[in-house]
């Protein structure tokens, strides 16, 4: 098989390629030490000993000895053999080592080098097993050579990679040479990260401090002295082999840390990023792999002693809070989420406060560490100011948080129907005033009784009410302030997590949007009571706007400013006038359908609960005929309500049958617009089933409801972070059974919503119909002009409109451009190109090529 070309990055054999081979040098790379020594005034031309470091195959060395004058040393040295060069000298040894320095030092004897070249690169060469170094450490070790080897003033030109150790090979090169400049000649291609440095004026210090060219000095003096450990949380690093192998000392990746370390460390964060175990021992010296900078020690302090460290250890493991839970956490922190590393952080500062490093808040006294003890009378008030707005804007925060779990909490419950509202008095009465109300205001209001009665959809509370208990709740939680900051952080990282995720994945922007807006079931009025602007009066019970807006946990977060205050508790509504006919609003509302237009005496106010009753009755009788004549008896009126029988009446379909059906046609949706409820299309297996399954009568709706209670649905989700909610609801639910009918059902579905063209064509075909039409309604009224017209006879007519619709129905092509390439005889002409004829457009050769470079460019 004869040798393909590669077309494309570095195989490409291109224009340097053929003129190296053209002129007879070994490599293309000579063109690029050719293009350095003309922009840096042709320093080879002046140069008498040059050293070549990574000379292989040689065409380095051929430039040099072509423009050095005559009788020039040059020495080439490699890994790889070089074939022999008239006028060099060449040899192969590793620059790393000691005997190629003696070598060079045999070649040169008492000469200095003018001029050191260095175009090494590991894996390059054909000696793979000996290029273990990496680009830097190589350039590093050829400027160590270079530093011996070069005259004051001379030149170092050396090829370095665009990476992160670049800024600190050029800091080191600038304090060796006068003028350092890199530069990338032409000759070298653009999709490599190579660069040349040429580094002018050697200094040839005196002695030079050897961490200049210690690589692990150079490269790693500046790296970033404090990863940010929290980011890794939540932005892990993308797992990188380890080509280089592993950390020198630590030929493991299980790190361990004596809990003493962690506890007293002032970094704990880093700690529990970066390490494995935290153990029960006492550190030893030198054991952590990553020695921890202690808040405690100064620098000069002396280390606590063994015993010490052993009273400590005792200390932290007979503390109450050194659970077994937190035992086994230390045990293996790579596998821990951040509920976990959140109640270490807690007790970790228990643990400080127990070993006296850290005050508990609760004992210390103020005075000790006065920090007003050198402010002036006006500082002291303004400091006492500032301090006890903040702890006011703290407490505010705390206490509206409790409020709202505790509420959230009670209306879930309630709304599972696992309370009924006696019980929630009862318990909030329990709880403290920091919950939705206190029984002796229901008391005071004379509303008990209301209350007891029926159910309701909110209780609004009275916050002065509350204010002396959650003075309560605040002590014991100042020491939480800590793990309360790493806790906002780390939300807030979550939170930014979300969004880039949301940036870069539509599957999950889709699936948001959806979260959104579901096609939720219309379940009756107390969903949408917190709609009808607090007109629920169903109850007798006010719905507090306030309270809408204060139910959602998160919304309170950041807003300190206290909510106005007209909670009363309750308000009686019996004689509100805000009914209808009878009817509350939102019922008059829903009774104002369509599909109950033709039902008398829903108007009458005679009409109560019972008459609603029966017509949902007949309507699921009826199913098939929602607008069916409503039965004279039906319309009777009569007793006493049962309104709960209201959530489960749902919007009936009119066409059953179509509700299940995948036709999902235009006409189809036309025909479910202006109704309530959206138009419920099943798009999962799961669902299919579930369909199939009602549709064959093998689930009735209280199997439904039933399976609908089980243990994901109980689950408590109050107070829980919004990332571990997530994780919840992607992995820990219920698996719902799928028949394979209803996954083929499913499958043909999707084919089929596939196999249907895309609206563009839908819309272009659309215009085409409608330019059709108009064409075909001018056409008639011409001929009808023409049909009227009393001078012509009737074969005339017939011929004209003959005409009319011959002219009509010949298509018209659209005139063809030209393209006219402005090159050879056409180029800079100006009007019409000859023989060109028609349209035409004159463009430039190159147009296509740039365009497609433009192209590239912008999808980099
Ligand atoms: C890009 S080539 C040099 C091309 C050369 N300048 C020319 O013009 O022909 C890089 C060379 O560096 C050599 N090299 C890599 N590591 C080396 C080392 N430690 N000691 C000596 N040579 C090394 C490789 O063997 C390879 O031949």
């Amino acid at each position: 098989m004869g040798k393909t070309q590669k077309k494309f990055g570095k195989g490409r054999l291109d224009h340097y390629y053929r003129l190296a081979k053209e002129k007879g040098y070994r490599a293309r790379a000579a063109f690029k030490i050719l293009q350095i020594n003309q922009k840096y005034g042709g320093f080879l031309e002046k140069s008498r000993v040059v050293i070549d470091l990574c000379a292989a195959p040689g065409s380095w060395c051929q430039v040099a000895a072509s423009l050095c004058p005559v009788d020039s040393l040059i020495v080439g040295v490699d890994l790889a053999p070089i074939k022999p060069i008239p006028k060099v000298i060449a040899f192969q040894e590793d620059i790393t080592s000691d005997k190629c320095r003696a070598q060079l030092r045999q070649h040169l004897k008492t000469w200095k080098a003018d001029c050191v070249l260095h175009d090494g690169a590991p894996n390059v060469g054909t000696a793979w097993v000996q290029d273990a170094y990496t680009q830097s450490e190589l350039v590093l070790q050829s400027l160590k050579l270079a530093t011996e080897f070069l005259v004051p003033g001379g030149i170092f030109v050396t090829k370095v990679f665009r990476s992160k150790d670049y800024n600190n090979l050029m800091w080191v090169f600038n304090q060796l040479f006068s003028k350092v400049e890199a530069t990338k000649p032409p000759a070298s291609r653009n999709v490599s990260a190579e660069i040349f440095v040429v580094c002018r004026g050697f200094k040839a210090p005196k002695r030079i401090d050897p961490k200049f060219l210690d690589p692990k000095a150079v490269f790693e003096d500046l790296t970033d002295p404090t990863p940010n450990y929290e980011a890794k949380v939540f932005n892990p690093e993308k797992k990188k082999r380890k080509r280089d192998g592993y950390e020198e000392g630590n030929y493991t990746q299980f790190k361990t840390m004596s809990v003493l370390d962690f506890v007293k460390g002032n970094d704990p964060i880093a700690a529990l990023g970066s390490m494995s175990e935290f153990k029960f021992e006492i550190p030893e010296v030198g054991a952590t792999e990553e020695p921890v900078e202690r808040e405690d020690t100064e620098q000069n302090e002396e280390p606590p002693s063994p015993e010490e460290l052993h009273k400590e250890l005792k200390i932290v493991k007979k503390l109450e809070e050194t659970s077994t839970e937190v035992k086994e956490l230390c045990k293996d922190l790579k596998v821990l989420g951040k509920k976990d590393f959140r109640l270490l952080l807690k007790w970790r500062l228990k643990c400080r406060v127990a070993l006296g490093l850290d005050k508990d808040d609760e004992d210390t006294p103020e005075a000790d560490q006065d920090p007003t003890a050198n402010m002036t009378e006006e500082e002291k008030i303004e400091y006492e100011l500032q301090g006890l707005q903040d702890k006011e804007a703290a407490r505010r925060k705390r206490e509206r948080r409790k409020k709202n779990e505790q509420r959230q909490k009670e209306i879930t419950r309630m709304q599972l129907g696992m309370l009924n509202p006696v019980d929630i008095g009862i318990e909030a009465a329990q709880v403290g005033s920091d919950s939705l109300f206190s029984l002796k205001e229901v008391e005071k209001s004379g509303q008990l009784d209301t209350l007891a009665r029926g159910r309701m959809n909110v209780i609004v509370t009275n916050e002065d009410a509350k204010k002396k208990d959650v003075d309560e709740i605040e002590i014991g939680e100042n020491s939480d302030e800590d793990a309360d900051r790493l806790e906002d952080e780390l939300d807030v990282m979550y939170e930014q997590y979300q969004e880039r995720r949301a940036e870069n994945d539509a599957n999950y922007r889709a699936k948001k949007s959806r979260e959104e807006h579901p096609d939720s079931e219309w379940t009756g009025f107390e969903e949408h009571a917190s709609e009808s602007d607090g007109d629920d009066e169903d109850d007798g019970i006010k719905f507090d706007e306030d309270y809408q807006s204060s139910s959602d946990p998160e919304s309170d977060d950041d807003d300190d400013e206290p909510k106005p205050k007209n909670r009363n508790l309750l308000t009686a509504l019996e004689n509100s006038d805000a009914k209808i006919n009878g009817l509350s609003k939102t019922a008059h509302k829903f009774f104002g359908q369509t599909v109950f237009k033709d039902i008398d005496g829903l108007d009458s106010e005679s009409d109560s609960d019972e008459a609603i009753n029966k017509i949902v009755e007949l309507r699921k009788l009826q199913d098939h005929h929602p607008k069916a004549e409503f039965d004279e008896e039906n319309r009777a009126s009569s007793g006493q309500d049962d309104r709960n029988s209201f959530e489960v009446v749902k919007e009936v379909k009119e066409p059953t049958k179509k509700s299940w059906s995948d036709d999902d046609s235009s006409d189809d949706e036309a025909e479910h617009e202006g109704r309530s409820a959206p138009n419920i299309d099943i798009i999962t297996a799961e669902a299919m089933t579930l369909a199939h399954q009602l549709a064959l009568k093998e689930k009735s709706k209280s199997d439904v409801i039933d399976e609908s209670y089980n243990r994901y649905s109980m689950r408590d989700r109050d107070g829980l972070p919004q990332w571990f909610l997530d994780d919840e609801d992607r992995f820990s639910k219920a698996i719902r059974p799928v028949t394979a009918e209803a996954a083929a059902a499913i499958k043909a579905k999707l084919r089929a919503l596939n196999a249907r063209p895309i609206k563009k064509v839908e819309e272009a075909k659309a215009r085409k119909k409608m330019k059709a039409a108009r064409k075909l309604e001018r056409l008639r009224k011409k001929s009808d002009i023409i049909i009227e017209d009393p001078n012509k006879s009737e074969k005339e007519k017939a011929e004209s409109i003959q005409k009319l619709m011959r002219k009509a129905s010949k298509k018209t092509t659209k005139p063809q451009v030209k393209v006219v390439v402005a090159r050879g005889a056409n180029r800079g002409i100006m009007g019409r190109p000859k023989g060109v004829k028609g349209r035409y457009k004159m463009v430039d050769g190159r147009m296509k090529k740039e365009m497609r470079a433009l192209k590239r460019k912008a999808n980099k």
